[in-house]
C-alpha cells in the first residue's frame, strides 16, 4: 500500500547522461519503457542455428510510484517471471529501458550497475532453492552485505533484520532447513532487507506456502512496507493474493500487458476479455453471489509465447472476438478512463453491452 515517499540518496558517479529527463517526476520509482526480453531457440550439433524466438516480453511499459505496490497477474508463462527479472537485469532485455529513479538500468556499466542493486532486491517464489542450504541464516544474511560494503559487526543489524520480519535472534546460527517454509520466506525477505532496499520485486512470494501461513508472510511485506516505505511489484498467478497487497494491478497475456488499473476498478469493473475470464473463475465466498454471478469460459490453451497469434494476441481464446481487426491489428495499451488502460479494440462495446460474447466451451484457465 502506498505510504509516503522515500528519501532516496543522490547517486554518486553516474553520468549525467543517465538520468532521464522522463523521470523527473519524483513520485516516480520505476519506469519501464516497451521493455522486450525474446530468448533465441537454438537448433544444431555442430553449429548453433537460431531458428526461432520465445517472445517471453513483448513490448511492456508501466511506472511505479514510490510507496507504491503493483501488481502483475497472468497465467503461468506469460512473462511476468521474465518481466520481473528484466526490471533488475538480472537478464538482459532486448530492447526497452528501465529507469530506477531516473536511471535507464539497461544502460548502466558494472561498477555502476552494482551501487544501484542494492536499491533493488528480488523475493523469490521458493524459500528453499533460493536460500543456499550449506550456510547459516547469519552468513546469508551478510553475503550480501558485504557485496554492497554494508558493515556487518557488531550483529545489531543482523538481529534487528531478524526481528523486523518476526524472527528470533536464535535463527541465525541455523540452517534453512531447519525452518518451515513460511520462515524461509521470511528469512528470504530479511535477506533481501539487509541491503536497504528502496525497490522489491517478489516473484510469487507465497505461493509455495500452505494457505495458512500466506497471510502472515503477506502481512510480514505489508508492515515492512509501511515502515520502511518499500516499493513493491508483486508477481501472482493468485488474484486473491494480488487484490489484497496491491495498489495497482497489471494484468499480462503472452508477453504484454492487457490491462492495468487500481486493485478497486481492476477488481470491480474488469474491462479485458482475459482478465474479465481471469476474475470469474475466482470463487466468491457467498454461496448466493457465486450460483448468479458470470462465468467466462476460455476456448483453447494459452498460445505458445515462440508463436504467439496475429493481431490481438488474445483473439484465439476472446469469447467477444470479432472478424478482422481482433486477427490482423495489434490493440495498443490506451487509456479508458483515469488510471485504467486497456488493450481491446471493442472495450467500450463490451463494457456496455453492445457486443455479447459468443458461445464457448469450457477450459482451464
Ligand atoms: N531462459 C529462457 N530461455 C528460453 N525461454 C524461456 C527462458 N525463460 C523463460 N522462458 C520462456 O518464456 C516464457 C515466459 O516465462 P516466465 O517464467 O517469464 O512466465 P511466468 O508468467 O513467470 O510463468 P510462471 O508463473 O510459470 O513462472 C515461457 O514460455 C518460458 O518457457
Amino acid at each position: 500500500m502506498e505510504h509516503g515517499a522515500h528519501e532516496s540518496e543522490p547517486l554518486p558517479d553516474l553520468p549525467a547522461a543517465e538520468l532521464s529527463a522522463a523521470t523527473k517526476d519524483a513520485e516516480i520509482l520505476l519506469e519501464v519503457n516497451d521493455i522486450k526480453v525474446h530468448f533465441p531457440i537454438r537448433k544444431g550439433v555442430l553449429i548453433d542455428k537460431v531458428v526461432g524466438h520465445v517472445y517471453a516480453v513483448d513490448g511492456v511499459s508501466l511506472a511505479v510510484k514510490r510507496g507504491e505496490t503493483y501488481g502483475l497477474v497472468g497465467e503461468s508463462g506469460c512473462g511476468k517471471t521474465t518481466l520481473g527479472r528484466a526490471i533488475l537485469r538480472l537478464i538482459e532485455p532486448t530492447a526497452g529501458s528501465v529507469l530506477f529513479d531516473g536511471v535507464n538500468v539497461a544502460d548502466l556499466k558494472p561498477e555502476p550497475l552494482r551501487q544501484i542493486r542494492h536499491r533493488m532486491q528480488m523475493v523469490f517464489q521458493d524459500p528453499l532453492s533460493s536460500l543456499d542450504p550449506r550456510q547459516s541464516v547469519q552468513s546469508i544474511l551478510e553475503e550480501g552485505m558485504r557485496a554492497h560494503g554494508i558493515a556487518t559487526t557488531g550483529g545489531q543489524r543482523l538481529r534487528d533484520l531478524l526481528s523486523a520480519v518476526g524472527l528470533p535472534t536464535s535463527a541465525l546460527r541455523k540452517f534453512p532447513h531447519e525452518f518451515s517454509g513460511g520462515q524461509r520466506q521470511r528469512i528470504g525477505i530479511a535477506r533481501a532487507l539487509a541491503v536497504d532496499p528502496e525497490l522489491i520485486v517478489a516473484d510469487e512470494p507465497v505461493s509455495a506456502l500452505d494457505v495458512s501461513v500466506q497471510a502472515q508472510v503477506i502481512n510480514v511485506l505489508e508492515d515492512l512496507q509501511a515502515d520502511l516505505g518499500l516499493t513493491y511489484v508483486v508477481i501472482a498467478h493468485d488474484l486473491a493474493v494480488v487484490r489484497h497487497i496491491s495498489d495497482r494491478v497489471g494484468v499480462m497475456y503472452l508477453g504484454a500487458l492487457v490491462e492495468e488499473a487500481t486493485s478497486a476498478d481492476l477488481y470491480a469493473s474488469p474491462l479485458h476479455p482475459y482478465s474479465r475470464a481471469l476474475l470469474s473463475a475466482v470463487p466468491v465466498p457467498d454461496p448466493v453471489v457465486e450460483d448468479s454471478r458470470e462465468r467466462i469460459l476460455l476456448t483453447g490453451d494459452l498460445p505458445s509465447p515462440a508463436n504467439p497469434p496475429t493481431g490481438c494476441r488474445f483473439h484465439t481464446r476472446c469469447p467477444w472476438r470479432q472478424p478482422t481487426k481482433c486477427d490482423t491489428d495489434r490493440p495498443v495499451l490506451t487509456e479508458f478512463a483515469p488510471g485504467h488502460r486497456v488493450a481491446c479494440h471493442y472495450a467500450a462495446e463490451i463494457a456496455s453491452g453492445a457486443l455479447v460474447p459468443h458461445q464457448v466451451q469450457e477450459s482451464v484457465i
